[in-house]
């Protein structure tokens, strides 16, 4: 069975503790991603590196400690970075697509389903999405922050099975293995509890963001929305192998909720911004054949709402049927209900697909 699968690569792996990136391990693990990749598993890496590798490109020149030093280091390694990725990718011949977010474009839903359109076209058209935080322009408010926590969200948006998260330490250990020789790892982690977020330090060598720290949070969100976890060394040889083979390897972070069901809780936060009623024939799409409400199947809108917020289905007789995400604001439904969705773009100009609410982004009551 192929699978989806987020890759993180921190700075530490990248740079193999050093000051610029390293090419030869950068290519180990663009070899290893070759190989899924044509085996037919779906890939997505979220790479790190860009500011170590603009502090390398301007020769490690002295700049004022601040944000703008920070976006201006972004600015200039992120183009070196997408750089390298592509040199090396070209190798085996996979074409790369670069996708810089923010905070926004996760948590805001009409941008979430932009970003997760975006990302489904690329691994449908076979190219492998490279993802960073857009560090260039993301202001405090509007970060995420780091790397770990943003490849969790990333897993999310591409509804992966697996998260990977590939550092310079070989495990989660019962303490940081820099300060404590005698630190232990740890196989596997059935719940994250207050316990192992105690033993999860920080970064120590100045080159990655959050440490062990941010990966446990990342672990969390990833395996609460059914997403399996684990945090593996960059250096183990063929780690990525072993680890979609499901070997031994690292630290593995049980999942804690049913893959669907665990990203639908986190998507449903909102309460229901409008209602939309449908007919007989979509409501045993809906219940009896699982499949999405088309606009052929809309009656009647009531509400203003914008595509990405939460929305009530109801049944002619107006009993609530389900809640589903919107995949078009409310003007544009009232144009398109009753509707063949081959009209939709001629009727609005524009189209984001054929459902106007998707099975995977509803909950039936
Ligand atoms: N309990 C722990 N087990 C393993 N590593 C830990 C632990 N606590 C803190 N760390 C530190 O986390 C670091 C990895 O995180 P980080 O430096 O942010 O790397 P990356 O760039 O891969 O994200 C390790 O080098 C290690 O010093
Ligand atoms: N977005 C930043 C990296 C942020 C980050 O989380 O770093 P790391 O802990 O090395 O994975 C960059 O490209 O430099």
């Amino acid at each position: 069975m192929t699978k989806t699968i987020v890759i993180k690569l921190g700075t530490s792996t990248l740079t193999h503790g050093t000051k610029h990136l390293s090419r030869p391990h950068m290519l180990d693990i663009v070899k290893q991603i070759a190989e899924l990749h044509q085996q037919g598993h779906r890939l997505i890496l979220v790479t790190s590196g860009a500011v170590a590798a603009g502090r390398d490109y301007l020769g490690h020149r002295e700049l004022p400690a601040t944000l703008a030093s920070k976006q201006l280091l972004a600015a200039v390694g992120q183009s070196q970075l997408i750089q390298v990725w592509e040199s090396l990718f070209s190798i085996y011949n996979i074409k790369i697509g670069q996708m810089l977010l923010t905070r926004a474009d996760i948590e805001n839903k009409d941008h979430f389903l932009n970003a997760r359109d975006t990302l489904a076209a690329l691994l449908e058209q076979q190219i492998i999405p490279i993802i960073n935080e857009n560090d260039a322009v993301a202001t405090a408010e509007f970060r995420i922050g780091d790397n770990d926590n943003l490849s969790a969200l990333v897993a999310i948006l591409a509804q992966a099975e697996q998260l990977i998260l590939l550092t310079d330490q070989t495990a989660l250990f019962d303490s940081d293995p820099r300060t404590n020789p005698n630190a232990k790892p740890i196989s596997v982690v059935e719940k994250i509890t207050p316990d192992i977020r105690q033993i999860a330090g920080g970064s120590v060598t100045g080159l990655g963001t959050g440490g062990m720290s941010t990966k446990i949070t990342a672990a969390d969100i990833a395996t609460r929305s059914g997403v399996e976890t684990v945090i593996a060394s960059g250096e183990t040889p063929n780690v990525i192998l072993s680890l979609v083979k499901g070997e031994t390897l690292g630290t593995r972070f049980l999942v804690q909720a049913d893959r669907i069901e665990g990203r639908k809780q986190w998507l449903f936060g909102a309460p229901p911004a409008g209602t939309i009623t449908i007919d007989q024939g979509a409501e045993d799409a809906l219940l009896i054949q699982h499949k999405s409400l088309l606009p052929a199947g809309i009656i009647h809108i009531e509400g203003q709402f914008a595509r990405g917020e939460v929305v009530k289905i109801l049944n002619q007789a107006g009993k609530p049927l389900a809640l589903g995400i919107s995949r078009y604001n409310s003007e544009a439904l009232v144009l398109i209900k009753g509707k063949k969705s081959n009209e939709i773009e001629q009727l609005l100009g524009y189209e984001f697909g054929a459902v106007a609410l998707h099975r995977n982004e509803m909950i039936i009551y």
